[in-house]
């Protein structure tokens, strides 16, 4: 149900406005700060060792209090202290929240708003100001005087009409000067799909393309970038936001996760934006950044349970429960990596004495663009020195590193993904243990297979075998039709694998199958004398036939 703002939550408790006037008038008034130059200098000098400023992004936010502590100004704390930001904040209402929904609200007077934005604006050097609950036009009108008397880097505006839980937390009447005020003033705003159409007189927003609709509209009432956020379009199977800057429009994708705890994402996601752009990030990568947050923070938070309602908080210090290898990681993976995919096989280095390092030195001297260790026969430790050894040289060339199957390997070198098959662990299973930040593989070879490893989080999958090949005895092959067919199911970017060698691969390529980014290759490149000049070769082939 929604609750409209009031003043006073429960007729039995005081006048909540003179409430808050007598701690006003009762407090002992400090003189102002003095100038910021003066107290820098002070403290400088009073300390020899602090030769040199730290610089400490700020994010200012302006926003409602949720005493159930999952969005409002407790979320954007914890989302700002999660990307390592500093955050002070300004309270405008105090709301009785919980999992269930909005019991009550209560408004911070106006002058007192003032009076906060006045202390921190004059005093801390605020990068960016973030907005949340603005509860009355009045709220708004404050917020517009003091940012043009103290003006900041960047302005975020998460215009925050309604909860997720379908609460409404501010008067209709703020749309007018959030239009006409706020939002030219602002660098970004992120309406949610309900906000967007409140802010467009009520039009209906269903699909991707009524977002974008949506978006366009927004950007003329004056905000540099818009991004209109689909999170309660929970019919979709993806989370889209749709980004736009005046030209162009990108639409963000991250997986929906299966989740109540979603409470408090939109206040999360504009303090993230804010965060980064503190710390001197161009918008679109700020945006990024924050949607990969809140998809990472809700997967760590998918199971959590706290209260009894249908929307429960989620955790943004989740990287302290992850082992170290895990933290500040992002999704990194680019579905054009899997253009030449070298696999290295122990058999075959073995055969032409190369170690597995020197193996995979060639294949990223030749051109590889991601690199697997599939090591079956190799013992645990010297496979790990092995594969320690190969991540620094793939760290030092950009190049992803996968290791085929076992997780513990990956886990200890800090690979950047794993590869299984359908007898391995699944992707998923793999995911909770490697975290969003990592790719995962997984071998296919129905449109079946393909789909189950979409659902279960994949990052691509690799199809085959498409030619008979001597690295896998008994293994069906696919042929052209297989792979097309799967190429066609796929909603993941797709490796061909499997006899491929420079006489089929750019017959392979030259099919022009949806969704097939490269052929990932073994004997070709390593049951050879020179793995760098095949490597060579065979990036030459793909190159070529990419072209035409
Ligand atoms: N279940 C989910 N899985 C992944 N991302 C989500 C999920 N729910 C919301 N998001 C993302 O969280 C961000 C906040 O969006 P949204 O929930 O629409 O905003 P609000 O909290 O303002 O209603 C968006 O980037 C959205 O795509
Ligand atoms: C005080 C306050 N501010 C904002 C929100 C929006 O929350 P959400 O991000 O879940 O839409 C909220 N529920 N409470
Ligand atoms: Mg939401």
């Amino acid at each position: 149900m929604a609750a409209a703002p009031q003043q006073s939550v429960h007729p039995s408790l005081p006048s909540s406005t003179s409430t808050l006037r007598l701690l006003i008038s009762s407090s002992p008034r400090r003189p102002p700060p003095p100038p910021p130059r003066a107290r820098r200098y002070n403290r400088l000098a009073a300390s020899a060792s602090a030769a040199r400023e730290m610089p400490w992004p700020h994010v200012l936010t302006v926003a409602g209090s949720d005493s159930g502590g999952g969005a409002g100004i407790q979320a954007d704390i914890k989302a700002c202290a999660a990307l390592g930001a500093y955050c002070s904040s300004v309270v405008t209402a105090v709301t009785a929240q919980n999992t269930a929904g909005v019991q009550g609200i209560h408004v911070v007077p106006e002058e007192f708003i003032r009076e906060q934005l006045n202390s921190v604006l004059s005093d801390m050097s605020v990068d960016v100001v973030k907005t949340g609950m603005l509860p009355s036009i009045g709220v708004v009108r404050v917020l517009c005087e003091s940012l043009k008397k103290f003006p900041v880097k960047a302005l975020v505006v998460d215009p925050v009409m309604v909860s997720t839980s379908g609460d409404t937390l501010s008067e209709s009447s703020t749309l007018s000067v959030y239009r006409d005020e706020l939002f030219a003033m602002a660098d970004i705003v992120t309406p949610n799909v309900k906000e967007a159409s409140r802010l467009l007189g009520g039009v209906s927003l269903r699909t991707v393309s009524d977002m974008r609709n949506a978006a366009e509209s927004i950007y003329k009432f004056g905000p540099k970038h818009v991004l209109v956020k689909g999170g309660d379009m929970l019919e979709s199977s993806d989370a889209t936001d749709v980004f736009f800057d005046g030209k162009e429009f990108i639409e963000l994708h991250a997986h929906r996760i299966k989740t109540h705890n979603t409470h408090g994402t939109g206040c999360t996601l504009a303090s993230c934006i804010a965060s980064e752009l503190a710390k001197g990030a161009t918008m679109l990568h700020a945006v990024q950044v924050a949607k990969n947050f809140v998809e990472s923070a809700l997967h760590h938070s998918k199971d959590l349970v706290i209260g009894n309602g249908p929307q429960g908080p989620f955790d943004h210090l989740f990287k302290l429960k992850c082992p170290p290898y895990n933290v500040g990681s992002q999704p990194s993976f680019k579905p054009d990596q899997l253009f030449l995919y070298a696999v290295t096989d122990s058999g075959m280095n073995k055969k032409w004495g190369r170690s597995i390092k020197e193996a995979v030195q060639a294949a990223i001297e030749g051109g590889a663009t991601i690199v697997q260790l599939r090591e079956k026969d190799s013992e645990t430790r010297e496979f790990l020195e092995a594969a320690k050894a190969c991540m620094e040289i793939c760290k030092s060339s950009g190049v992803p590193l996968l290791i085929n199957d076992r997780v513990d390997i990956a886990l200890a070198c800090n690979a950047d993904g794993v590869h299984v098959g359908q007898s391995d662990m699944s992707a998923h299973e793999v995911r909770e243990l490697l975290g969003l930040g990592k790719i995962i593989g997984v071998s296919c070879k129905t449109p079946a297979q393909a789909q189950q490893a979409w659902n279960d989080g994949a990052d691509y999958i690799g199809c085959g075998g498409v030619f008979p090949t001597s690295t896998k005895a008994n293994n069906p092959t696919l042929g052209f039709d297989g792979l097309k067919t799967v190429c066609l199911a796929s909603k993941l970017p797709v490796v061909a694998i499997g006899g491929i060698n420079a006489s089929n691969a750019g017959s392979v390529m030259e099919l022009g199958l949806p969704n097939l980014k490269g052929v990932a290759v073994v004997s070709a490149l390593f049951d050879r004398p020179s793995v760098v000049a095949e490597t060579r070769n065979m990036k030459s082939i793909l190159t070529n036939t990419s072209r035409t």
